[in-house]
């Protein structure tokens, strides 16, 4: 049995499109794993699927060996594997702390408390009562993956946490991660910057056309690989 998630034989189709064939992976707790590919290479489609979004055929997904695949994705949420979603998707009209809690409806029990939280995103903290629409992009990506952890998942997953950042606050987030994985919760992540997400990561699945196609340990990877097997031969 595998502690943490695993994925076997994913398929997922949008219609008679198939946009997922036979993925495989898994995410250890207390291991960060980056999910590598071209724009449509199915790898939102992959989060989205895990997290009960979506529905996928196979239907094998586990976390800690017991089958979330097919729950709704409130339940696979209180199980403990919980989606950040591309666009942040934060409640507009409640404030900063309103929306964390509203991550603790689905709480397990665990560490994560809105101190613990403020601790790791500190800027946050002078801005509890503002609405989402006040505050700049990386500090709406803090209250999403603060909302996050309230939860006290086993297993996040971020999706383009960085989309639209500047450089400097991208590098504050990924500054976050230690702290966040210290709690010993396992990470799946897509990150469109290949460097970043060796950098961030202890394994790496690349995805191309719904297939993974290259997998490996980041530290050694060869980015050359990745790059040809990202864009496929022809590139
Ligand atoms: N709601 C949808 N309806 C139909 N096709 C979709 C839908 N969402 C995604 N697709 C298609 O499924 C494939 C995988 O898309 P997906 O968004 O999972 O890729 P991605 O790797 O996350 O790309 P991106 O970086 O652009 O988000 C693409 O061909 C995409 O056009």
């Amino acid at each position: 049995m595998i502690e943490g998630l695993s994925v076997t034989s994913l398929t997922a189709h949008y219609g008679a499109m198939r946009a997922l064939s036979g993925v495989s992976l898994t995410v250890h707790h207390g291991e960060v794993v980056s999910l590598i590919g071209a724009n449509g290479a199915g790898k939102s489609t992959l989060l989205r699927s895990i997290a009960g979004y979506q529905r996928a055929r196979g239907q094998d997904i586990r976390l800690n060996g017991e089958i979330v695949a097919g729950l709704a994705p409130h339940a696979i949420a209180r199980k403990g594997v919980v989606l950040v979603p591309e666009g942040r998707r934060l409640f507009p009209d409640l404030t900063v702390t309103e929306n964390l809690k509203i991550g603790a409806e689905t709480r397990r029990a665990g560490d994560w408390t809105l101190d613990r939280v403020l601790q790791v995103f500190p800027a946050l903290t002078e801005r509890l009562s503002h609405r989402p629409g006040q505050l700049s992009g990386g500090q709406q990506q803090m209250v999403a993956i603060g909302r996050a952890l309230m939860s006290n998942p086993q297993i996040l997953m971020l999706d383009e946490v960085s989309l639209g950042l500047a450089p400097k606050v991208i590098e504050e987030l990924y500054a976050a991660l230690p702290a966040i994985l210290s709690t010993g919760l396992g990470a799946l992540i897509v990150e469109q910057d290949i460097g970043r997400a060796l950098k961030a990561s202890d394994r790496f699945v690349t995805l191309r056309e719904g297939t993974v196609v290259l997998e490996g340990a980041s530290a050694t990877a060869d980015r050359h690989a990745i790059t040809t097997a990202y864009f496929g031969a022809a590139a």
